[in-house]
Formats: C-alpha cells, structure tokens, sequence
C-alpha cells in the first residue's frame, strides 16, 4: 500500500485557437466563434473538452480547435479534412466488405433492383460509384444485359475488384477503373449511377457528396439515379438496458454512494449518439416520423452543410422516454412500365442491417403517456473542418412545455 501523498501533476492549460463558430447546447458547453483563443485544460475525451474562454469554462469540440501557433500546414491531420487515408484504408482490407457483403438485406436489395429492372437496363451504360469489391456490378454483368458498366473504386481494394470481375466472366462488360470518383474520366456520360454510399444516420461518412458531384459530371440529362431517394427516420424510444447500463450503474455499485459521477456519465457515454444500436420495435413509443428527405436528382451538395427537419410524434404508449432512434431508408425507382419502387429499410421493423440504428440518449429520462405529444425538430450540420462528420443538434418539447435541446459532438462513425 502506497502511503506517501503523491503530488498531482496537472498539466499546464494549452492555448488553443478556434477554427470556426460553435454554439453551445446547455450551460455545460461553452460557446465561441473563429479566431477565438481558449485555455484547454483537460481533453476529457476524445470529441470533447474542457476549455475556458475569457474566464468562462466549459465543453467544448476538440476539432473545431488547433493549437495555437500551429500554421494550417502544420497539422498534419488538417492538411486532409476528408481523411483519405484512414477512410479509403478501412475499405482497402476485407474487414468492412465482409461485414456490407454479409448484410443480406442490402446486398440483395441491390440485387433486386438490377433484376426487376433487368429489360431497362439492357444496352444501358452504368457507373457503379465507390464498388468495393464490384457485387453491383456483376449483379448488372450477369442478370442484365448493360453495354458498360464502369467499376469506380478509390480504395486498394480495387486490385481484388479487376480479378473477381475477370473470375466471374464480367470483364466484357465491368471496366474497374481506380480512383477517386471526383478525378474520375470517362469516354461517355452514363445512363444510370448506382451506388451503395449511405453511413450510419444517412449522411455520416459523405460519401454522397461523391455522388452528386458524380451525378452533376457523368449522369446524361433523363439519367435514373440508384436510389433514387433517401430518408432519415426518427423515433422517440425506451432504452432501459442502455441507461442502466452506462447511467444506473453509479447509483449504488458495492453499496457505495457513486452518483457524483453521473455528470461525468452523462458527458462520457450520452453526448454521442450510440451507433449499431438495435431498437426493439416494443421501445418504440410511437410510429416513427420521416425527418429529412433527399431527391438525389434535385439535392445540392450546398444543401448537405445544413438540413433540417421537424417532427410531431404522438405518444402510444406509457413509457420511460429515453432518447430518439434514428435509422434510414433508401428508394430505387423502376424503370419498367408498371413496376414497383424497391425499399431498402433499416429501421427496427425490418431485417436487420449492418447499419443497425443509432441512439441519441437524452440528458436524463422523462416518463410519458398515451396521448402525449412530442414536438421539435433535428439540424444535421456538416463540420466545418471535418467534411466527413457532423453534429446532430435535436430540439423538442412534450405538450409544449419547455424546449429541450440536445447535440452531439461533430462524429464520424464507429464501425468497431
Ligand atoms: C459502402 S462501400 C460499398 C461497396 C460496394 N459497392 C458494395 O456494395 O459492397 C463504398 C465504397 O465506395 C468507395 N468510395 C467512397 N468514396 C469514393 C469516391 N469518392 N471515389 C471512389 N470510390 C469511393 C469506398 O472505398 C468503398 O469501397
């Protein structure tokens, strides 16, 4: 047993300076705009940390802040804001195209609607954005009978991509082409641009941006886009096992009183949505509302910095209320006469998805009732710097009374 008093060792506050706006969301966050100069005391996490401004302390969002004195260049993790290199390396090993290519609910989506649109396709010219290993591809090469289809993969997957197409008899048909779709040239403009780009809550990742700017470049005018539209789905839900879990637990653990460590839980584990979280359909407390909607024909690249939507969920049961799930789903239109729209759905009254859903924990739980109304609206804002995260900020109220504001820290995903 050590019995001498060890002196603390704090280290000294860094200054840190702003890259851009931030907001706060309640009085634990503090708010600042660009240019500003914060004192970082502590990096209590990794997305969030403890800074103070002008004599005020609080949270603050670690990336929007670089230490002061560090030109632009310096920062070696600044120089790339899309972060390729970590990005494409997830897809360049076979971790996540096993995981996306054991997901039978997606990967047979994709199959259905290359079959059910079979006839339309034919003397088709295709570009398949981001194709890992070419699955969509081939579906096309094999179960319809396009002209072309272009393979596009910025990922070192790509080398696997030419063998497997080659393997699989498609190589008359499917040109794997490597490299970022943005940089991408083409002999023609193409018919129709399928890609599977969707991340957790729809948007994170942005690999969409890649496939507007794809869309606005090499889709010819009358061109189908595969999907066609994409909605985000939102649902107010009980998430007991979660909150005993990570919040309940400090109560009493060994009989000993812990709860002065239920802020710091609340900071640590309910600030950042849950990603691969499983709702069951009986935690629902009411029919979920679709909260934003894209046309992928009409949606702006400018449009994804901020979208916003609003909801009105109506209460059906009594229950705990927790937090909102959220979950999406993508339509492909048909392009046969009379044919139907396939769906690809991922909320928690389909198969399961790679995707799951993902929690976003209010501060603390609310107790409902049959008839209550629950009222509000979510803003998905793009980081600034990051371009491949956001925050989603969720305002609401219940019977009108009180709004109630939540955000989470600029995330990206967690595929772990
Ligand atoms: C979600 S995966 C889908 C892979 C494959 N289409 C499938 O369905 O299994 C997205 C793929 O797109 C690639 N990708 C993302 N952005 C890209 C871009 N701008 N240009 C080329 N490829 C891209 C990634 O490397 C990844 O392999």
């Amino acid at each position: 047993m050590q019995t001498e008093k060890v002196e603390e060792e704090e280290d000294a506050p860094e200054e840190y300076v702003a890259l851009c706006d931030f907001t706060a969301s309640g009085s634990e966050q503090l708010s600042f705009i660009t240019g500003d100069k914060l004192l970082v005391h502590n990096k209590s996490s990794a997305d969030w940390w403890w800074a103070e401004l002008q004599g005020v302390i609080g949270y603050v969002p670690a990336s929007y802040l670089r230490l002061d004195g560090a030109e632009e260049g310096d920062d070696t993790s600044l120089e790339d804001p899309w972060q390729d290199d970590e990005y494409f390396g997830s897809y360049g090993t076979l971790r996540l195209h096993l995981e996306m290519l054991s997901d039978r609910s997606r990967t047979e989506t994709y199959r259905q609607v290359i079959v059910s649109n079979s006839a339309s396709l034919r003397d088709k010219v295709v570009m398949d954005l981001g194709c890992g290993t070419g699955i969509i591809s081939m579906f096309c090469a094999q179960l319809a009978k396009p002209s072309m289809v272009y393979a596009v993969e910025a990922s070192s997957m790509v080398e696997h991509t030419r063998q497997l197409v080659k393997q699989n008899g498609c190589e008359e048909v499917v040109t794997v082409l490597q490299g970022r779709a943005e940089e991408l040239e083409l002999p023609e403009q193409v018919d129709i641009l399928v890609s599977e780009w969707m991340g957790n809550c729809l948007l994170f990742e942005f690999m969409v941006e890649s496939v507007l700017l794809a869309r606005d470049r090499w889709l010819r005018d009358g061109g189908v886009m595969w999907p066609s539209s994409a909605a985000l789905a939102l649902v107010p839900c009980q998430a007991d096992s979660y909150y005993t879990e990570k919040m309940a637990f400090w109560e009493r653990p060994y009989g000993l009183d812990f709860t002065p460590l239920q802020p710091l839980a609340q900071q640590e584990f309910f600030t950042k949505p849950k990603f691969s979280h499983l709702i069951d359909p009986e935690d629902c407390l009411s029919a979920p509302c679709d909260v934003i909607c894209l046309n992928m024909y009409t949606v702006q690249v400018r449009d994804l910095e901020e979208m916003k939507g609003e909801f009105q969920f109506c209460v059906e049961k009594p229950g705990i209320f927790h937090g909102f799930t959220a979950w999406f789903t993508v339509q492909f239109e048909s392009l046969e006469m009379g044919g139907a729209t396939v769906e690809l759905n991922t909320g928690p009254n389909s198969d399961p998805t790679h995707w799951k859903q993902t929690l976003f924990m209010l501060d603390r739980p609310i107790q409902v009732y049959t008839g209550d109304s629950i009222h509000g609206n979510i803003v998905l804002r793009r980081n600034p710097v990051w371009r491949r995260h956001m925050t989603v900020m969720l305002h609401w109220n219940i019977n009108k009374k009180c709004t109630v504001k939540k955000n989470s820290p600029p995330c990206w995903i967690n595929r772990d």
